[in-house]
């Protein structure tokens, strides 16, 4: 099954859901400098609120709605009893000493109760006494009629217990003397069964009570246990019998839904919980179920699914569903894609197929490092390297190799944040901003009937020339860490614009950080991105700053991810709408390709422009031209200035590739250089009008063969 916003999802229509966000291009509101008081992720109009949808309501029972859902529940039940069998078939060996000695109890118990019959005890204690009666009033001729019927009872009850016990013994002992052991074995067994009939007290249950794992069994008894535990459902009164307490009532489930059991329930009248109390106590409630909460999915069932607010779609998995081999993206193979349509992402607990529509949208990501949040952040962009009318606005605060490789694309690019890497990312949002303003101008200009919400179209696109445009910025806390007060507050702001009025123009924002805290994650920012995705951040509150405030409380926790979720992340598109998925992998040479891809697509189109259109580098590697890796490298790390000390070009080199040029000195750099045909017009350069060792821009370029510049 695939999860999209642009279809029919579980057989509902999804209404509207690429609405624009913004009202239309005449907006001017100046960017909201106090917190919002909503924020655009909550919004009631968010179009991609609601987005997960959960089965409705079942009309065949839930285990018989598809030959996979049969599969799972046969399976399920033949497990269910194998666990039974094993769990009782290893406790035989007890079962069959409590029944013997069970057995003896329910015969002392027996013959307890009937040996003053056997014994005629009765009918000799009324002998005694009548007897002793008669002798004091030997006249009384009723006493002695009385004492011989008396008598007579008791000669003839002993005679009954001894023809009983005659009988029994010689059954006894012809059924052992004769009968096959099978036979003994029954006569034993239908004897000694009714006496530990018999002899069982109240609290003896002859079976042990075995409670099969989660994974063998769910039953809906152990879901209102938890709920009970969790404090989301009322216990009785006191002496009330358990059965009539307040209960969950389940419309489908528990079942087996792949790796998993699914249950849809509802929480009962007057009991004052709602469905978004139980998704607050996920913890709990998988501690109640003996799992761990990465198992647990919860999500509201809503009225255009036919829900209310006291029904919950839940999904309790065997194990972790995260781990495993990881997905490769379907990016990879693709020749071309459009942007227009929602971009493959990756896959939920269950598998399904996650896709997420980025038009009018903007996005940010977040999480510790080395979780996968760039290789998830560039499953975006690589989307946009396959449509050629996409342009490609990129800047990198670490300046590494994980965005380099958009040299072949850009049309900007800047890598690192040393200072004069911030004054060209701040040069590109005045471009931006300026391009964006120009864009609305123009689609004010328009008439209705060409432009009729007031927004980008594809046709307009491509009619005047318009692509859509990615800004796309990894590692922003860098920025806003070696930036000065001034500069930083006025790049949040033009980010800001950018991300709140670019989308009708055609500008997506993707942005990330590693660093969850306010200077790295500027809440004003944050408030006015409608996707965010946080892989795995230390706590709750690290969670909420990434997400939004209050999301962890409603389930959506980015700090429930351990380190093995690599490329796992909590992806919230609405008040109420957030899914933990495994991101699609796509490894750096893959991503590179793309890009390669890429540019072709552009140069095919007529797009490809800015950087990426005068990178020689990139011409060389598109042409296949060989220029020395030193001299790329080296072009790369001088980028955004016309000169650099040494020492800069070498903590530069060592940046992007650590493994090459970590124990390179200034002398083996000259030397490669020079292998490398590179021709020093200086050895001293001035910046700032300081000198010192360094290499001017123009010297490197020109080690560059020359049919690249004329290509
Ligand atoms: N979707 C994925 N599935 C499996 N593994 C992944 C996935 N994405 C990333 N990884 C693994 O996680 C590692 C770290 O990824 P990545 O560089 O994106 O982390 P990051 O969070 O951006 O770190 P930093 O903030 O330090 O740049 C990758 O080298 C890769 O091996």
């Amino acid at each position: 099954m695939t999860e999209t916003l642009t279809g029919p999802v579980n057989g509902h229509a999804v209404p509207n859901l690429l609405k624009p966000r913004l009202a239309g291009v005449a907006d001017e509101t100046p960017v909201a400098e106090s917190p919002a008081a909503v924020e655009a992720v909550d919004l009631p109009g968010n179009p991609l609120a609601d987005w997960l949808t959960v089965p409705d309501a079942p009309v065949l029972p839930a285990w018989a709605r598809s030959r996979a859902a049969i599969l799972a529940n046969v399976a399920a039940l033949g497990r269910l009893t194998w666990w039974h069998s094993r769990y009782h078939g290893v406790r035989t060996p007890k079962y069959l000493v409590k029944t013997v000695l069970l057995a003896a109890r329910g015969f002392y118990r027996a013959t307890v109760g009937i040996w003053p019959t056997l014994s005629a005890q009765d009918h000799s204690a009324a002998v005694k006494a009548l007897r002793a009666q008669v002798k004091a009033k030997p006249e009384d001729v009723d006493l002695a009629v009385r004492l011989q019927i008396a008598h007579l009872e008791r000669t003839k009850t002993r005679r009954w217990r001894f023809g009983a016990a005659a009988v029994g013994v010689t059954a006894a002992a012809v059924g052992v003397a004769l009968a096959d052991p099978l036979l003994q074995t029954g006569i034993a067994g239908a004897v000694t069964v009714p006496l530990a009939y018999l002899g069982r007290g109240k609290e003896a249950t002859f079976l042990d009570q075995g409670a099969p794992p989660l994974r063998v069994d769910m039953s809906a008894q152990q879901l209102n246990d938890a709920l009970r535990a969790a404090g989301l459902l009322k216990s009785g009164r006191a002496g009330e019998d358990e059965k009539d307490w307040p209960r969950v009532s389940c419309s489908m489930g528990p079942v087996r839904d792949g790796r998993g059991w699914a249950v849809i329930f509802d929480l009962p009248r007057g009991g004052g919980k709602t469905a978004s109390d139980v998704l607050a106590k996920r913890e709990v409630i998988a501690q109640e179920l003996g799992v761990d909460e990465i198992q647990v999915i919860m999500s509201r069932v809503r009225a255009a699914q036919g829900g209310n607010a006291g029904r919950v779609s839940m999904w309790v998995a065997d194990d972790d569903p995260y781990l495993g081999t990881p997905n490769p993206s379907p990016l990879e193979k693709a020749d071309t894609f459009s942007v227009w349509d929602p971009i493959p992402f990756g896959q939920d607990a269950r598998g399904n197929r996650i896709t997420v529509p980025i038009m009018w949208q903007s996005m940010f990501f977040g999480g510790l490092p080395r979780r996968g949040k760039t290789f998830t952040q560039r499953l975006m962009t690589a989307a946009g390297l396959l449509d050629a009318w996409v342009r490609h606005y990129v800047a990198d605060g670490k300046g590494g190799a994980d965005w380099m490789p958009m040299r072949a694309v850009a049309h900007r690019l800047v890598m690192g944040a040393e200072d004069d890497a911030i004054e060209a990312l701040k040069a590109m949002l005045q471009e931006l901003l300026t391009e964006m303003e120009r864009r609305f101008a123009l689609l004010r200009e328009l008439p209705a009937s060409i432009c009729p919400e007031g927004k980008l179209t594809p046709e307009i696109m491509r009619r005047y020339n318009l692509p859509v445009i990615f800004v796309t910025i990894d590692e922003l806390q860098e920025y806003f860490t070696a930036m000065e007060k001034d500069d930083r507050e006025e790049v949040i702001n033009n980010l800001c614009r950018v991300a709140r009025r670019g989308p009708a123009a055609g500008f997506i924002s993707n942005f990330a950080s590693q660093r969850p805290d306010a200077e790295s994650v500027p809440p004003k920012l944050r408030e006015i991105i409608t996707i965010r995705y946080s892989t795995q951040v230390v706590d709750k509150t690290s969670s909420d700053m990434v997400l939004g405030k209050g999301k962890a409380a409603q389930g959506a926790d980015a700090s429930v991810l351990s380190e093995e979720h690599k490329g796992v992340g909590v992806l919230v598109t609405g008040p109420a709408s957030y899914v933990t998925v495994r991101a699609d992998l796509m490894d750096g040479p893959t991503f590179a390709q793309l890009c390669q891809r890429g540019r072709q697509l552009r140069i095919d189109a007529g797009q490809l422009t800015g950087d990426a259109a005068g990178d020689v580098t990139a011409a060389a590697d598109a042409q296949g031209i060989r220029v020395p890796a030193v001299v790329s490298d080296v072009l790369e790390v001088m980028r955004h200035s016309p000169r650099m000390y040494t020492t800069d070009l070498l903590n530069g080199l060592v940046n992007i590739d650590e493994d090459t040029y970590g124990d390179w000195n200034a002398e083996q750099l000259a030397k490669e250089l020079e292998q490398a045909g590179v021709k020093r017009t200086s050895k001293q350069v001035k910046i700032g009008g300081t000198n010192a060792a360094g290499y001017q821009r123009r010297d490197i370029e020109a080690a560059v063969p020359a049919e690249i510049l004329l290509g």
